[in-house]
Protein backbone atom coordinates (compact mmCIF):
# COMPACT_ATOMS: atom_id res chain seq x y z
CA UNK A 1 0.00 0.00 0.00
CA UNK A 2 1.44 3.46 -0.86
CA UNK A 3 1.54 5.54 1.98
CA UNK A 4 1.90 2.82 4.27
CA UNK A 5 5.10 1.90 6.38
CA UNK A 6 5.25 -0.72 8.70
CA UNK A 7 8.16 -0.40 11.09
CA UNK A 8 10.73 -3.48 11.35
CA UNK A 9 13.39 -1.87 13.55
CA UNK A 10 14.47 -4.86 16.21
CA UNK A 11 14.36 -2.12 19.06
CA UNK A 12 10.60 -1.33 18.21
CA UNK A 13 9.56 -4.41 18.35
CA UNK A 14 10.77 -5.66 20.96
CA UNK A 15 9.55 -2.19 23.13
CA UNK A 16 6.50 -3.48 21.60
CA UNK A 17 6.67 -6.73 23.03
CA UNK A 18 7.09 -5.13 26.56
CA UNK A 19 4.13 -2.97 26.07
CA UNK A 20 2.04 -5.97 25.68
CA UNK A 21 2.73 -7.60 28.28
CA UNK A 22 -0.06 -7.43 31.29
CA UNK A 23 1.84 -7.14 34.09
CA UNK A 24 4.19 -3.91 32.26
CA UNK A 25 2.94 -1.36 34.91
CA UNK A 26 1.95 2.01 34.41
CA UNK A 27 5.89 3.75 34.86
CA UNK A 28 7.28 1.35 32.40
CA UNK A 29 4.83 1.64 30.07
CA UNK A 30 4.44 5.29 30.06
CA UNK A 31 8.77 5.44 29.20
CA UNK A 32 8.49 2.90 26.45
CA UNK A 33 5.83 4.51 24.83
CA UNK A 34 7.76 7.62 24.97
CA UNK A 35 10.91 5.48 23.29
CA UNK A 36 8.57 3.78 20.76
CA UNK A 37 7.37 7.61 19.62
CA UNK A 38 11.19 8.69 19.06
CA UNK A 39 12.24 5.81 17.21
CA UNK A 40 9.24 5.70 15.19
CA UNK A 41 9.64 9.76 14.67
CA UNK A 42 13.45 8.85 13.72
CA UNK A 43 11.37 6.81 10.27
CA UNK A 44 8.66 8.85 9.97
CA UNK A 45 10.89 12.23 9.90
CA UNK A 46 13.42 11.37 7.29
CA UNK A 47 12.29 12.71 4.51
CA UNK A 48 12.33 16.26 5.84
CA UNK A 49 13.86 18.81 3.66
CA UNK A 50 17.40 20.10 4.26
CA UNK A 51 19.03 23.32 3.13
CA UNK A 52 22.59 24.21 3.40
CA UNK A 53 23.24 26.78 5.76
CA UNK A 54 26.63 28.94 6.34
CA UNK A 55 28.72 28.29 9.87
CA UNK A 56 31.75 29.48 10.74
CA UNK A 57 33.25 25.93 12.38
CA UNK A 58 36.75 27.04 14.87
CA UNK A 59 38.66 25.58 11.19
CA UNK A 60 36.51 27.36 8.56
CA UNK A 61 33.55 28.33 7.28
CA UNK A 62 31.18 25.92 5.76
CA UNK A 63 27.95 24.97 4.16
CA UNK A 64 26.05 22.57 6.09
CA UNK A 65 22.89 21.18 5.70
CA UNK A 66 19.80 22.16 8.31
CA UNK A 67 16.01 21.35 8.15
CA UNK A 68 14.57 23.99 6.66
CA UNK A 69 10.91 24.89 5.16
CA UNK A 70 8.08 23.26 6.74
CA UNK A 71 7.38 23.72 10.60
CA UNK A 72 5.73 20.66 12.63
CA UNK A 73 2.45 20.27 14.77
CA UNK A 74 2.42 17.23 17.02
CA UNK A 75 -0.84 16.46 17.63
CA UNK A 76 -2.44 14.06 19.77
CA UNK A 77 -5.01 12.10 19.60
CA UNK A 78 -6.37 12.11 23.32
CA UNK A 79 -5.98 10.83 25.77
CA UNK A 80 -3.31 8.32 25.32
CA UNK A 81 -1.55 9.67 22.64
CA UNK A 82 -0.33 12.99 24.73
CA UNK A 83 1.98 9.53 25.77
CA UNK A 84 3.70 9.71 22.27
CA UNK A 85 4.21 13.64 22.45
CA UNK A 86 7.32 13.86 24.52
CA UNK A 87 8.75 11.34 21.62
CA UNK A 88 8.65 13.60 18.74
CA UNK A 89 9.32 16.87 20.79
CA UNK A 90 12.66 15.01 21.77
CA UNK A 91 13.26 15.07 17.89
CA UNK A 92 11.95 18.31 17.41
CA UNK A 93 11.52 20.57 20.14
CA UNK A 94 9.75 23.83 18.01
CA UNK A 95 7.33 21.70 17.26
CA UNK A 96 3.83 23.28 18.02
CA UNK A 97 1.34 21.40 19.59
CA UNK A 98 -2.33 20.76 18.50
CA UNK A 99 -5.03 18.77 20.38
CA UNK A 100 -7.96 15.90 18.97
CA UNK A 101 -9.70 14.79 21.87
CA UNK A 102 -11.83 11.60 21.03
CA UNK A 103 -13.41 8.72 23.01
CA UNK A 104 -14.78 5.48 21.36
CA UNK A 105 -18.05 4.93 22.42
CA UNK A 106 -17.58 1.21 23.95
CA UNK A 107 -21.36 0.36 22.49
CA UNK A 108 -20.97 1.21 19.13
CA UNK A 109 -17.40 1.97 18.87
CA UNK A 110 -18.14 5.63 16.98
CA UNK A 111 -15.70 8.73 18.20
CA UNK A 112 -16.93 10.91 20.03
CA UNK A 113 -14.91 14.80 20.07
CA UNK A 114 -14.89 16.68 23.02
CA UNK A 115 -11.75 18.93 22.67
CA UNK A 116 -10.07 19.98 19.90
CA UNK A 117 -7.48 22.57 19.55
CA UNK A 118 -5.34 23.60 16.42
CA UNK A 119 -1.92 25.34 16.13
CA UNK A 120 -3.47 28.49 13.82
CA UNK A 121 -2.20 28.40 10.89
CA UNK A 122 -1.91 25.19 10.15
CA UNK A 123 -1.55 24.98 6.49
CA UNK A 124 1.73 25.57 6.10
CA UNK A 125 3.00 22.89 8.91
CA UNK A 126 4.00 19.41 8.55
CA UNK A 127 1.22 17.66 11.01
CA UNK A 128 2.26 14.50 12.81
CA UNK A 129 -0.59 13.15 14.61
CA UNK A 130 0.23 10.53 16.62
CA UNK A 131 -2.10 7.88 18.91
CA UNK A 132 -0.76 4.09 20.16
CA UNK A 133 -3.70 2.87 18.35
CA UNK A 134 -5.25 2.23 15.71
CA UNK A 135 -8.09 -0.51 15.72
CA UNK A 136 -11.68 0.32 13.62
CA UNK A 137 -9.81 2.93 12.37
CA UNK A 138 -12.90 5.52 13.21
CA UNK A 139 -10.72 7.88 15.53
CA UNK A 140 -7.94 8.29 13.09
CA UNK A 141 -10.36 9.42 10.41
CA UNK A 142 -12.42 11.91 12.31
CA UNK A 143 -8.96 13.03 13.99
CA UNK A 144 -7.52 13.50 10.09
CA UNK A 145 -11.14 15.07 8.94
CA UNK A 146 -10.49 17.41 11.49
CA UNK A 147 -7.14 18.37 10.87
CA UNK A 148 -8.39 18.79 6.89
CA UNK A 149 -10.81 20.96 7.97
CA UNK A 150 -8.52 23.29 9.30
CA UNK A 151 -6.53 23.64 6.41
CA UNK A 152 -3.65 20.96 7.11
CA UNK A 153 -2.74 19.69 4.24
CA UNK A 154 0.51 17.81 4.83
CA UNK A 155 -0.13 15.09 7.39
CA UNK A 156 1.32 11.88 8.85
CA UNK A 157 -0.34 9.50 11.49
CA UNK A 158 2.10 7.38 13.75
CA UNK A 159 0.70 3.96 15.65
CA UNK A 160 2.58 1.89 17.59
CA UNK A 161 -0.41 -1.01 16.89
CA UNK A 162 -2.70 -1.24 14.04
CA UNK A 163 -5.84 -3.30 12.77
CA UNK A 164 -5.59 -4.47 9.51
CA UNK A 165 -9.37 -3.00 10.17
CA UNK A 166 -8.30 0.03 10.56
CA UNK A 167 -5.79 0.30 8.89
CA UNK A 168 -7.21 -0.05 5.46
CA UNK A 169 -10.18 2.12 6.03
CA UNK A 170 -8.04 4.94 7.08
CA UNK A 171 -5.60 4.26 4.14
CA UNK A 172 -8.80 4.11 1.54
CA UNK A 173 -10.26 7.51 2.93
CA UNK A 174 -7.34 9.07 3.50
CA UNK A 175 -5.10 7.71 0.70
CA UNK A 176 -2.34 11.49 0.50
CA UNK A 177 -1.87 10.70 4.49
CA UNK A 178 1.49 8.89 5.37
CA UNK A 179 0.73 5.76 7.77
CA UNK A 180 3.13 4.74 10.10
CA UNK A 181 2.89 1.65 11.86
CA UNK A 182 4.87 0.10 14.70
CA UNK A 183 3.53 -3.25 14.67
CA UNK A 184 0.25 -4.44 12.43
CA UNK A 185 -1.50 -6.94 14.34
CA UNK A 186 -3.51 -10.05 13.87
CA UNK A 187 -7.63 -8.47 13.94
CA UNK A 188 -10.48 -6.99 16.25
CA UNK A 189 -12.43 -8.88 18.76
CA UNK A 190 -15.95 -8.48 19.43
CA UNK A 191 -15.66 -5.47 21.51
CA UNK A 192 -13.27 -3.64 18.35
CA UNK A 193 -9.96 -4.68 20.30
CA UNK A 194 -7.37 -5.23 18.49
CA UNK A 195 -5.23 -9.29 19.00
CA UNK A 196 -3.26 -9.37 20.57
CA UNK A 197 -3.03 -6.00 21.34
CA UNK A 198 -2.11 -4.09 24.47
CA UNK A 199 -5.31 -3.71 26.09
CA UNK A 200 -6.46 -0.13 26.39
CA UNK A 201 -3.51 2.12 25.82
CA UNK A 202 -5.52 5.45 28.01
CA UNK A 203 -5.66 3.06 30.76
CA UNK A 204 -2.45 1.66 31.00
CA UNK A 205 -0.79 5.24 30.43
CA UNK A 206 -2.85 6.85 32.74
CA UNK A 207 -3.34 4.02 35.55
CA UNK A 208 -7.35 4.15 35.36
CA UNK A 209 -8.02 1.21 35.59
O1 LIG B 1 -9.65 3.00 15.81
P1 LIG B 1 -10.71 3.15 16.85
O2 LIG B 1 -11.68 2.00 16.85
O3 LIG B 1 -11.40 4.47 16.79
O4 LIG B 1 -9.97 3.01 18.26
C1 LIG B 1 -8.77 3.65 18.55
C2 LIG B 1 -8.95 4.72 19.59
O5 LIG B 1 -9.31 4.11 20.84
C3 LIG B 1 -8.41 4.56 21.85
O6 LIG B 1 -8.85 5.70 22.48
P2 LIG B 1 -10.07 5.65 23.55
O7 LIG B 1 -11.37 5.87 22.88
O8 LIG B 1 -9.93 4.42 24.38
O9 LIG B 1 -9.79 6.94 24.42
P3 LIG B 1 -8.66 7.18 25.53
O10 LIG B 1 -7.38 7.41 24.78
O11 LIG B 1 -9.15 8.38 26.25
O12 LIG B 1 -8.58 5.96 26.40
C4 LIG B 1 -7.13 4.81 21.07
O13 LIG B 1 -6.19 5.57 21.77
C5 LIG B 1 -7.63 5.43 19.81
O14 LIG B 1 -7.84 6.82 19.90
O1 LIG C 1 -7.24 -2.51 21.41
C1 LIG C 1 -7.57 -1.30 21.52
C2 LIG C 1 -8.57 -0.72 20.71
C3 LIG C 1 -8.87 0.59 20.88
N1 LIG C 1 -8.24 1.31 21.84
C4 LIG C 1 -7.29 0.76 22.64
O2 LIG C 1 -6.72 1.45 23.49
N2 LIG C 1 -7.00 -0.54 22.47
MG1 LIG D 1 -8.90 4.19 25.96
Amino acid sequence: MDNVFIMDHPLIQHKISILRNKETGTNEFRKLIEEIAVLMGFEALRDLPLEDVEVETPIETCKTPMISGKKLAVVPVLRAGLGMVNGITTLVPSAKIGHIGLYRDPVTHEPHEYYCKLPDPIDQRLIVMVDPMLATGGSAIAAVNFIKEHGGKSIKCMFVIAAPEGLKRLHEVHPDVQIYVGHLDRELNERAYICPGLGDAGDRIFGTK
